[in-house]
């Protein structure tokens, strides 16, 4: 059964550098839950430290009701998969994903080649483990690969077989690192809505561990974002996206990149390259980042729109949109705008484009990096009349 996972206050520290710094985090049963970030943030650390492959310095794990904290990997009822399959080479695939199941459900003594034949009960163990070893082959469609071993498999095949090992426990949590990394990238494509899949048909809870931005949002119900063992925001994959917390989650998620533009704060108005652009109700901030995502980018203007004035350099088609790469003028910057095709068919490459976008459509980030909320209402906008940022005057 789907088990919430529960950590409190979890740190871990390897000589003197601290990689996870009092780690908090709810997982509720049956959720889908990320550890997003880049190399190096401690999420396979966190993983491990679920898994009891590791052990935390400092704080608690509990699965279910259980604390699990000081129990040995077995007895915490989780499986774990690995980015590297870790499948034995020398057993055949239904060995491979009987190996749980033998372990939990054959004594010691009944698992020995010859003198174990005599076991009683052993007959019908097998008997047992063979029936959930089909069942979980026949779901996820490798039955005709039961006898041949982890060399005859393609890299999907593996990862499935890999999978099936984990799914014939039926543990109370699933955790997976970078589990579809070794995958070429349409493969990683189909496996990503395979697992999703996997993950609504079986209800259990998953723990997912990936540098991919793209894997976390599309898989998700939601995502922890962590940095330097930290976890910068928890929520959906919609609120990341929408309403970032600080302007590293801002650049984090998203592809191509947000746009920041830095504009400074005069008398409580947000200025870019002199023109307002929003009123701010605390008078404290000298500067902000406004942060625009590419789709926020528009050729064509509308009312109260804030314009950019730069060269176009760069198209980039990928099917149903372009991505234009345009050098900001004055500011030496790289925008991004993701385009439709039909738009992108009028963009002339070294020629000046004008860039266009709505202020309340934008993310305002403080000095500090902390997401700040300009109030975007009819006075504010009456007030702000003049939007020609970048345009030579
Ligand atoms: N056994 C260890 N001894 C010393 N340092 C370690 C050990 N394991 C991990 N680290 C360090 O802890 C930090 C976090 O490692 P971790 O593997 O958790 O990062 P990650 O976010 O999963 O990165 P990646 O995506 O590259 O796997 C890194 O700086 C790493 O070098």
């Amino acid at each position: 059964m789907a088990q919430s996972v529960k950590l409190s206050g979890i740190t871990k520290t390897y000589a003197a550098h601290t990689v996870l710094n009092d780690v908090s985090l709810d997982i509720q049963p049956g959720e889908f839950l990320t550890l997003v970030g880049a190399s190096g943030c401690g999420k396979s650390t966190l993983l491990r430290i679920i898994a009891g492959l590791e052990e935390a310095d400092r704080g608690t794990i509990s699965i279910g009701e259980r604390d699990v904290s000081h129990l040995d990997p077995q007895k915490r009822d989780v499986a774990m998969v690995f980015q590297s399959y870790a499948l034995y080479p020398h057993m055949t695939v239904g060995e491979n994903i009987a190996t749980p199941l033998r372990m939990s459900r054959l004594s010691t003594c009944a698992r020995w080649p010859l003198v174990g034949m005599a076991t009683p009960g052993r007959r019908e163990a097998l008997a047992s483990i063979g029936k959930d070893v089909r069942a979980v082959a026949t779901q996820l469609q490798i039955e005709a690969l039961l006898g041949r071993k982890p060399a005859q498999l393609s890299g999907g095949q593996r990862q499935r077989v890999a999978l099936a090992r984990a799914m014939v426990r039926r543990p109370a949590a699933f955790l997976m690192d970078e589990p579809l990394s070794n995958l070429d990238a349409k493969l990683r494509v189909h496996m990503r809505t395979e697992l999703t899949e996997l993950h609504r048909q079986l209800g259990a809870t998953f723990i997912y561990v990936t540098h991919d931005q793209v894997e976390a949002m599309t898989m998700s119900d939601r995502i922890a974002l962590m940095a330097d063992g930290n976890i910068l925001q928890l929520g959906t994959p919609d609120e990341l996206y929408h309403r970032p917390a600080s302007l590293r989650v801002a650049q984090f998620i998203g592809s191509p990149t947000i746009n920041c533009l830095e504009a400074i704060v005069t008398n409580g108005v947000v200025q870019l390259i002199g023109v307002p652009v929003a009123n701010l109700h605390e008078a404290e901030h000298r500067s902000v980042t406004v942060a625009v995502r590419p789709e926020a980018l528009r050729l064509h203007a509308e009312p109260g729109d804030v314009t950019l004035q730069a060269t176009a350099h760069r198209l980039e088609h990928h099917g149903a949109d372009c991505f234009l790469l345009a050098m900001q003028h004055d500011q030496e910057r790289m925008l991004h705008a993701r385009l439709s095709p039909a738009e992108a068919s009028g963009v002339a490459i070294d020629q000046p484009i004008r860039l266009h976008f709505r202020p309340a459509g934008a993310h305002f980030f403080a000095a500090d990096g902390l997401r700040i909320e300009p109030p975007f209402d009819e006075s504010a906008a009456q007030a702000i009349t003049q939007r020609q940022v970048g345009m030579s005057a």
